[in-house]
This record gives C-alpha cells, sequence and structure tokens, in this order.
C-alpha cells in the first residue's frame, strides 16, 4: 500500500467534469507510485469512476445502466460500480465469473452471446439454474436452439443488427457488422415465435465504440429504429421490459477534441426513442473507466534515428494494444522532466518487436532522459483489459488510488507465470498416425520439388 496525496491527485475543477486530461494528475504521486510499484503500471482513481457513474446516472434517470465491462472487469473497479448501482453487461462466461465475483447478482446481469462457445453456453446455463433472472441476448437464431438443448427458458433479449453503425475506428464500428445481431427486418417475426417460448424482455443494439458528440446522428438513427422495433413488437409479440441501445459514448482523447456532453447524449437519445411502452437501457464502458486510467512507464532506451528520436520505454503494444491496433492517441508526457525543460518531438516506442509497437510519432514531451517517467493518459479503458503476453512479456501490475491509498489491485504477472500452461506429460494424449492428408494435398510432392525452389536438401542427403 502506498500513500499519496488525495488534494493533488483529485481533479480539482469540478467533480462532474466531462473528461480529466493528464496534466489533472498530479505528477509526483504518480512518480512515487512507479517507483514503488515498478513499471508499467496502471495506475486507477476509483474516484473518477464513481464520478462517472454519477454523472451517467444524474443524466439517464429513468434508463437501466449496465457498464459493459470488457472496458476493465477488474475486481475492484468492479466493485465501486457494483456500489453506485450499476448494473453489468458481460460478453463471455469470463466476464460473467468476474462480474458474480464482484458481488453482482444475476438480476444485474446481462450475458452477450456473440457467437459464443458452447463453454460459455455450458457455464451461463448452470449460473442462470441458480439465479433465473439473468438476461440472455442472442444474435443468431441458432444461439436459441443451443439455449432451448439446454433448458433454457428465461429472460431472453434479441441482439438486432441494424444497420447503422458509428466509432472511433472501421474495427470498432459493430452496428452494421453482419457478425452482430439478428437483422433488423427479421426481429419482429422472430420476438413473436420467441415470446411464446421464453420471458421475451428486451431488444437490444449497439452501434459501436467511441461516439464523437459532434455527431450523433449516427446514434439518434439506432435509437430511432429501435423505438420503431419496440412498438411493433409491443404489437405483435406483447409488451417489452426494455429497449437497449447500446454503449459507444467516447470521450476526447486529445487536448483539444470536444467534450461529449452526457446530458445532451441522453436528451436526444429519449427524443429519438419516442414512447415504448419499455425502460431505456444503455451499456456504456469507456465512459465510465476511460479517463479514470493512466499508464506509467520508464524510459530505457534515447537515440537518434534519422529523422528522429527514438524513446524506448518498457511498456509496449502488449500493455496498451490502442495505438498499433487503432492508430488510437492518447496524451503522453515525460512527467519526470523539471518545468522549465525544453521540448522536443519524439517517437515512443515499446519493447516489442513488431514495427507497430510506436505508442506515437512526433510527439512533442519535455526532452526525457534514462529512467525519466512518462504517463500515458486516458488509458483506463481497454487498456489492461487488452493486454497479452506476446514475446512472452508478462502483463504490468495495477494499482487502484482510493480514500488517500494506492493499492494493488492487479499484481504484475511473473515470467514463470507464462510457462503455467505448458506440459511435457503424457496423460492427456491421442495416437495418430498422421495429422497430414497425403490423398488430398495441395502442397506438391517432395520429389517434384527442386532443392533450389524449397533451399533445402531433400531427404536423403543429395538433390535429385
Ligand atoms: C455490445 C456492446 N455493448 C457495449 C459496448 C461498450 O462500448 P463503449 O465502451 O464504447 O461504451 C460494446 C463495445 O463496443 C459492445 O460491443
Ligand atoms: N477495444 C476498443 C473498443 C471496444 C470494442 C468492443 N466492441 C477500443 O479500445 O477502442
Amino acid at each position: 500500500m502506498s500513500t499519496i496525496d488525495t488534494e493533488q491527485t483529485t481533479d480539482n475543477t469540478d467533480s462532474g467534469a466531462p473528461i480529466r486530461r493528464l496534466a489533472a494528475w498530479d505528477t509526483d504521486s504518480l512518480c512515487n507510485l512507479a517507483a514503488e510499484f515498478e513499471t508499467p503500471l496502471y495506475v486507477i482513481d476509483a474516484q473518477r469512476v464513481r464520478e462517472n457513474c454519477a454523472r451517467l446516472l444524474d443524466a439517464f434517470p429513468a434508463a437501466t445502466i449496465r457498464y459493459a465491462i470488457k472496458a476493465h472487469s477488474g475486481q475492484a473497479v468492479l466493485k465501486v460500480i457494483r456500489d453506485a448501482g450499476i448494473d453489468v453487461e458481460c460478453a463471455s462466461a469470463g466476464e460473467v465469473k468476474a462480474a458474480l465475483a464482484a458481488g453482482f447478482n444475476g438480476n444485474r446481469i446481462q450475458y452477450t452471446a456473440v457467437n459464443p462457445p458452447a463453454r460459455d453456453l455450458d457455464a451461463i446455463i448452470n449460473w442462470w439454474q441458480e439465479n433465473k433472472q439473468l438476461t440472455i441476448t442472442v444474435g443468431a437464431a441458432d444461439t436459441v436452439e443451443r439455449l432451448q438443448e439446454r433448458g433454457f427458458d428465461g429472460r431472453l433479449c434479441i441482439r438486432v443488427n441494424p444497420n447503422v453503425g458509428a466509432g472511433h475506428h472501421e474495427k470498432v464500428t459493430t452496428g452494421a457488422n453482419a457478425k452482430f445481431g439478428i437483422p433488423y427486418e427479421r426481429v419482429s417475426e422472430l420476438a413473436t415465435q420467441w415470446a411464446t417460448e421464453f420471458d421475451l424482455v428486451g431488444i437490444h443494439a449497439h452501434a459501436g465504440s467511441g461516439i464523437s458528440g459532434e455527431d450523433l446522428s449516427s446514434h439518434e438513427e439506432l435509437v430511432r429504429r429501435m423505438g420503431t422495433l419496440a412498438r411493433t413488437i409491443t404489437e405483435c409479440a406483447g409488451s417489452l421490459e426494455f429497449v437497449d441501445v447500446g454503449g459507444g459514448f467516447g470521450v476526447p482523447y486529445r487536448a483539444n477534441d470536444p467534450p461529449l456532453d452526457i446530458h445532451t447524449v441522453a436528451e436526444r437519445t429519449r427524443d429519438a426513442l419516442g414512447t415504448v411502452d419499455a425502460t431505456l437501457a444503455i451499456e456504456p464502458g469507456r465512459y465510465v473507466v476511460a479517463d479514470a486510467g493512466v499508464l506509467l512507464t520508464r524510459v530505457n532506451t534515447i537515440k537518434s534515428a534519422r529523422e528522429t528520436t527514438v524513446v524506448g520505454v518498457d511498456a509496449g503494444m502488449t500493455t496498451l494494444l490502442r495505438p498499433a491496433m487503432y492508430d488510437a492517441y492518447h496524451e503522453i508526457e515525460n512527467i519526470s522532466a523539471s518545468p522549465t525543460t525544453d521540448s522536443m518531438p519524439v517517437t515512443i516506442a515499446g519493447p516489442i518487436c513488431e514495427s507497430s509497437d510506436i505508442f506515437a510519432e512526433g510527439r512533442s514531451i519535455s526532452a526525457p532522459t534514462r529512467g525519466d517517467i512518462i504517463a500515458i493518459g486516458t488509458a483506463g479503458a481497454y487498456g489492461y483489459e487488452m493486454a497479452s503476453t506476446y514475446n512472452a512479456r508478462p502483463r504490468p501490475a495495477e494499482v487502484i488510488y482510493d480514500d488517500n491509498t494506492a493499492k494493488v489491485a492487479r499484481r504484475r504477472e511473473t515470467r514463470d507465470e507464462l510457462d503455467v500452461l505448458e506440459t511435457s506429460s503424457d496423460e492427456h494424449s491421442v495416437s495418430l498416425s498422421s495429422v497430414v492428408s497425403h490423398s488430398h494435398s495441395s502442397v506438391a510432392p517432395e520429389s517434384t520439388m527442386s532443392s533450389s525452389s524449397t533451399g533445402d536438401t531433400p531427404p536423403g542427403g543429395e538433390s535429385q
């Protein structure tokens, strides 16, 4: 445990401020945390998560709010959200397990099945047997059959593909992607059928992630379509409990990005929905946690390279994937430098053997020296959550700061832990004469390949 100065780490502009910038964090405290817990290190401010929850509850007082736990599924964060009175949306059995462990009851959990593996459905049905208030959202008719085969006849929600997408990058635009949901045109017919077999409680759609406050038109169009569909279903299949219009509310990552005014979003969402005999539901993830987190990383290499200076740090794309995957922008500052240090443009790169392992290029930061701590802002959503162990790099640690104290929420993974799944025993093995089909092989037989074309000497030693 480490104690740091609350006064300085709390965003003192306004507890309802729409975004916490990197500049609002106390750099001395962050440097102390890096020294105490080492780097790379995620720091999450629990109070900021509370403020974000409170703002959502205030803007959507009559709605059901479900936090999309894929943004950050750490137990400490989930407990803050549970205590704020917000429910959860889970995308896998693993996420449901995390929600249950954090104390969410089945009636506060909505499981969204996306091409669900059998193992997920088995686990979900076991939990549903224990608490039949758990809601399952399906995005394909055969998922319904698979649930029926397992005895499910409970609370069902239909994921609609509204054919309207939005988001900060094409890779996070879901509403028009055929992978997600049942085509809009088919839903009322299926709803009529399923209402006789299940407790049909809702319909759901999600446009995508990172919807900008500057253009809410796609979000509004999706909500309008969902309102129309809800009215049709109510007539043909009976009333629904909720109409879930997804999450996706963006946060400004760049200093000059306009903040998303959540009250405006709420008002325009209600207007677009129109009158429905059901409760509005939303599923924000990023909005709840993004600006509550910062990633700290230490400079280990500085070199001049052609037109740039490369600053090598100990976090990489395995720690924070967003820049490599979506070219995502995060604020970056050298928080060890004194205020009088001159700035210089640099390339900030991680230790992973991939060219995309770069956090920023041509970014102006205070001139770094080896050992300095670099802070990467707005890293609370889809940061730790998307970390991997590629290049055999253990995942970072995470501390949560609350009530004047920072404590480890997720300890640093060790190199030894990377090997725990390896097995050398024959305990579970099968005998197979071959795993290559000789009759249908599309690879030319070795005898027809010249050694020059393969670059190898053929079996037997000499070229044929
Ligand atoms: C079904 C669903 N709900 C909610 C979310 C949360 O999105 P965001 O974190 O952008 O609010 C996502 C992620 O895109 C999602 O796929
Ligand atoms: N991982 C994405 C958003 C979530 C997409 C989930 N459907 C991001 O970091 O922006």
